[in-house]
């Protein structure tokens, strides 16, 4: 088309002053533990690769069940769209800050996984935090796994035993979860509000098991990962963390608030607040911030975020002008221009110019809320709404008897 395409295509790389790592954690062989990318400030290296975008197949066919389209024809549309695509951070790079870090744990929408928000995860490690972005197990991701030892006795012809007692296989098999499509009748909240409280509860698990590998526990890690945990050492200022997240993970921000006074705030991208119990609202005590797209919202959603307005605490609404609820997640950035207004993956602003606000935004929230020592404060008329692309609070008409 025309002149040569401006814009590369592929996830934009961070922004702040330090190179970013990325590893994976996963807790024990069950699906309660904890599982998540960590996302840290790194020693410049060459020699580290940037992992694949999406991990493996399974979450494309996790995906294709979530879309509703066809396997096997997905699994060839995402692999040509997007099976190349790398992270902007590298591979089990070592550990490198000379301060402690802040901590955030980050939280993915309905249909999504871990990986999906590496935009937001690694500008916020070269900022100097550690990431974690969550793989929840409540059958809310795309697809997930975990571990089980496989001990029966394998009794199949190849392996009948040389000696009389039955050859017993203790390999690990990778067990899938699914996301769960909703039943037919069944009724939605019951199920959403089972899985925002199991959200929140492995957002806590998260935490603390950062806080067990910052206090030198040996820690176990039953991924084989070439990542040093013991580096991590004394490395998190742990009164200094907070929990983000994106549409459902948007709720589990409000719910992970009300579970857990260690988060000191929450920022919320696009919050999906259906899920949420009323309840949750009056026991809601720290500062948040809802990010809002143009498109996404309605009335109702706004009224039960406006519950949340307090004259105590601090509580901050903004919404980027010409973005869509898909201007957060990577795969904004993945597709031209023409396919990726088609599938609502992007607005009608630069996804770039979209992300950075909201990254910068949620930088100066976090500054002024964990008291931070660096320059963030510098992007505080953005979290009142100053700016050509931004609006304070919302788009959306809310009639005052909703409130
Ligand atoms: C028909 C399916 N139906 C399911 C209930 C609605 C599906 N849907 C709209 C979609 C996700 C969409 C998407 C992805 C990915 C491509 C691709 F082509 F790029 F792969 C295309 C098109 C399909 C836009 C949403 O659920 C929106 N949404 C999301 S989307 C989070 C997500 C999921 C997968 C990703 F890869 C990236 C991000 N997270 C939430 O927490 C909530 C909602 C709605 C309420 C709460």
């Amino acid at each position: 088309m025309g002149n040569s395409c401006s814009n590369h295509l592929g996830i934009p790389p961070a922004k702040g002053p330090n190179q970013v790592g990325c590893t994976d954690f996963m807790m024990d062989h069950t699906a309660q533990g904890s599982f998540f990318r960590l996302y840290y400030p790194c020693q410049e290296t060459e020699k580290a690769e940037k992992p694949d975008w999406v991990p493996s197949m399974e979450y494309f066919y996790g995906l294709a069940d979530f879309m509703k389209i066809n396997r096997t024809l997905s699994e060839k549309i995402f692999e040509y769209l997007f099976g190349s695509y790398k992270i902007p951070a590298y591979m089990d790079a070592p550990f490198k800050s000379n301060e402690k870090c802040p901590v955030v744990i980050f939280s993915h929408g309905l249909g999504a996984f871990r990986t999906l928000y590496s935009a937001i995860c690694a500008e916020l490690a070269s900022r100097g935090f550690i990431v974690a972005s969550v793989e929840h197990r409540d059958e809310s991701a795309s697809a997930t796994f975990y571990f089980h030892e496989k001990t029966e006795p394998d009794l199949t012809q190849e392996s009948l035993p040389k000696t009389s007692s039955a050859a017993v296989q203790d390999d690990l098999v990778k067990d899938w979860i699914y996301y769960r499509t909703l039943k037919h009748g069944e009724r939605e909240f019951p199920l959403r509000n089972k899985q925002v409280k199991q959200r929140a509860d492995e957002c806590i698990l998260a935490l603390d098991k950062l806080t067990e590998i910052n206090s030198g526990v040996a820690v176990q890690n039953v991924l084989q990962t070439q990542f040093d945990w013991t580096t991590l050492e004394n490395s998190m200022d742990l009164c200094r963390t907070a929990v983000m997240g994106h549409s459902f993970g948007g709720a589990t921000v409000i719910e992970a608030l009300c579970k857990e006074v260690k988060f000191k705030c929450g920022v919320a991208l696009d919050a999906w607040m259906f899920p949420l119990d009323d309840e949750v609202f009056p026991r809601v005590k720290q500062p948040i911030f809802f990010i809002n797209s143009e498109k996404f919202q309605w009335a109702g959603n706004i009224s039960r975020m406006k519950k949340l307005d307090s004259e105590v605490v601090q509580r901050k609404m903004i919404t980027i002008r010409g973005t869509v609820h898909q201007s957060f997640p990577d795969f904004t950035f993945l597709t031209g221009n023409w396919i990726g207004k088609l599938l609502k993956l992007k607005g009608e602003i630069d996804p770039e110019i979209a992300i950075d606000l909201s990254n910068k935004a949620t930088l100066a929230f976090l500054q002024r809320h964990l008291g931070l020592e660096k320059d963030f404060n510098q992007w505080d008329p953005l979290i009142d709404g100053q700016d050509e692309n931004l609006i304070p609070g919302t788009n959306v008409i809310v009639l005052q008897s909703a409130i």
